[in-house]
């Protein structure tokens, strides 16, 4: 599913009234009539005590439809705006007049909120309707008065296109926001609903329609979308190991023997044909018990344990023999290994996934990445990233799908931002929220499985970007399984590396089960 910025359902907007004739107003009446929709779906409307705070915006307009929508199904509806009244837009203002004419109670609210608080309390549904896309500055005063009492109410909260407080953009609470039940967003999900903090703000999301036609929901345009599962090519009769890609990882040290097996492992477990693990030779008797289908490369050591310089050319052979090449989990820090890394990097002339110490290593020497002719994949958390680029963590955090979009085209890479929820951008600016994935994988060894899952998916024969989009749901997918078969405190790297493969044939044979899980629900 598309997921829009505000300045694209600005622009849907206009193509609605300018191409299709259809007017704001009867996208805001359909809005209106979707939240009421939704409340209708799980509550008896007759005599159910409504309470709709409205700011002097559309998003306002939109809350007072939907009093209108309720009153009209018998529900005992209350409106409090909120705002200064002379601002008020010209539909907020026409379905204000409409329900003062039904005689519903409005109170305008300028100060004193006591009336507002008790009512919140005795609510069985509160419609939070300050702010929609409109948010442009943080929240305060009054304002933020409201939504604490909101907040406080106890009463069940549906939030009008996006929960007030929340920047539908970036997912950052501007200030305060109101935690909602349900959020019923209009046209397509915003970004800020997906992306954390917003996306906890939001709770069930359900996208409304309300008219647009088909050909602006799909709108090649829009840059961003849900990350959905692309078809799994099928693994043909008359194959050998090498059709699924032969993979080469240059991973691991004495002190971190875990990484090389979780990626060196994952990716056979995940579907691929060859894993050739290059790594400390010290190691390899160990990780040869745990997993015997891998091919180890034993490598010469630095006093550390760390893999030594001297191993270049050995590596830049094996390179060539395989068709995807991962480097960096449990490399360490090493200055002579970090070295080797940066030398490899541009030598390389094969699909190549940078991960871990990989990424530590050519941080601060971007163009190393930028000069690279073969696809480039880069999986950075948070905190890589930020070291990668020496912008702080707080800066990305205010627009991390601008700052993806715009470190992928400089890289030309493909980025996976490691986090809740991981984003996927690719060089052409396109950028995926993936929604599989739960806290409980933010644990030591998760990551080097992702970089296994993604390689496989080359060696399964997807492109770039959908291997490593289809990698990350598969990944986090996994992650589900195993919190959902021992609780989330259960969720290690070798239990996720252990269910890949049913994960696998779960895409494979029933992906409505994918969707009827993951994707958002439509009104
Ligand atoms: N395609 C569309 O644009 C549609 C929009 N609709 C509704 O219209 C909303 C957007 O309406 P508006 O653009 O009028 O803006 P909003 O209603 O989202 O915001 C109201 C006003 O609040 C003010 N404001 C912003 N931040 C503030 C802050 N921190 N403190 C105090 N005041 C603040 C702004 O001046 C803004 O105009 C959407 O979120 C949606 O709910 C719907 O009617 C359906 C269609
Ligand atoms: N709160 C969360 N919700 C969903 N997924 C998460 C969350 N925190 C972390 N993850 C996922 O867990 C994995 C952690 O990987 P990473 O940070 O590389 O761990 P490590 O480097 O220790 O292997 C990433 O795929 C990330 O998307
Ligand atoms: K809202």
């Amino acid at each position: 599913m598309k997921v829009a910025r505000v300045e694209d359902i600005k622009r849907m907007d206009e193509l609605a009234s300018t191409k299709y004739g259809i007017s704001q107003e009867i996208l805001m009446e359909n809005a209106g009539a979707s939240v009421a929709r939704l409340i209708e779906s799980f509550a008896d409307a007759s005599g159910l005590r409504v309470v709709v705070v409205a700011g002097v915006g559309n998003n306002g307009g939109d809350g007072l439809v939907a009093a209108r929508h309720l009153a009209s199904q018998g529900a005992d509806v209350n409106v409090y705006i909120i705002g200064d009244l002379e601002k008020i837009t010209t539909l907020a203002r026409i379905n204000l007049d409409r329900i003062m004419r039904m005689g519903l109670p409005v109170e305008h609210v300028a100060e004193d909120i006591s009336g507002l608080s008790e009512e919140l309390h005795q609510a069985d549904v509160v419609i939070d309707a300050l702010f929609g896309i409109g948010l442009n500055r943080p929240v305060s005063g009054l304002y933020a008065r409201v939504i604490d009492a909101v907040n406080g109410s106890g009463s069940l909260v549906v939030s009008v296109d996006i929960p007030s407080g929340v920047n539908g953009d970036t997912g950052q609470v501007m200030g305060v926001a109101v935690k909602a039940d349900y959020t019923v967003t209009f046209g397509l999900p915003k970004p800020g609903l997906l992306i954390y903090p917003g996306a906890e703000h939001a709770g069930e999301i359900y996208v409304a329609r309300i008219s647009y036609p088909i050909e602006l929901l799909e709108d090649e345009n829009l840059v961003i979308e849900t990350n959905d599962p692309v078809q799994l090519p099928e693994r043909k009769p008359d194959t050998h190991k090498g059709d699924y890609g032969k993979a080469l990882f240059i991973a691991g040290s004495r002190r971190y023997m875990g990484a090389p097996l979780f990626s060196a492992y994952s990716f056979l477990l995940a579907g691929g044909g060859y894993s050739r693990l290059a790594t400390a030779s010290n190691i390899v008797p160990y990780l040869g018990s745990k997993a015997s289908e891998v091919v180890y490369e034993p490598l010469l050591e630095t006093p550390s344990g760390s893999i030594s310089y001297a191993n270049k050319d050995r590596l830049l052979e094996l390179a060539e023999w395989a068709d995807i090449v991962a480097m960096g989990p449990g490399l360490t820090t090493e200055e002579e290994t970090l070295r080797l890394v940066r030398d490899l990097v541009p030598l390389i002339k094969k699909p190549l996934i940078l991960d871990g110490d990989g990424l530590t290593a050519v941080a601060g020497a971007l163009e190393l990445i930028k000069k690279r002719e073969a696809p480039t994949i880069l999986t950075p958390h948070l905190g890589e990233v930020s070291r990668l680029t020496g912008i702080s963590v707080e800066r990305i955090r205010e627009d991390r799908i601008g700052f993806l979009r715009t470190l992928c085209r400089e890289l030309n890479s493909y980025i996976v931002l490691k986090g809740a929820h991981t984003l996927v951008g690719t060089p052409s600016g396109k950028i995926y929220v993936n929604l599989t994935g739960n806290p409980g994988m933010a644990k030591a060894g998760s990551g080097d499985v992702l970089v296994g899952v993604i390689a496989a998916m080359l060696g399964l024969g997807l492109d770039v970007g959908e291997a490593t989009r289809m990698a990350v749901l598969v990944h986090g997918y996994a992650g589900d399984y195993v919190a959902s078969l021992e609780g989330i405190d259960g969720v290690t790297a070798s239990r996720m590396m252990r269910v890949l493969p049913r994960v696998l044939r779960e895409l494979r044979e029933n992906p409505e089960d994918f969707y009827r899980t993951y994707s958002l629900q439509t009104l």
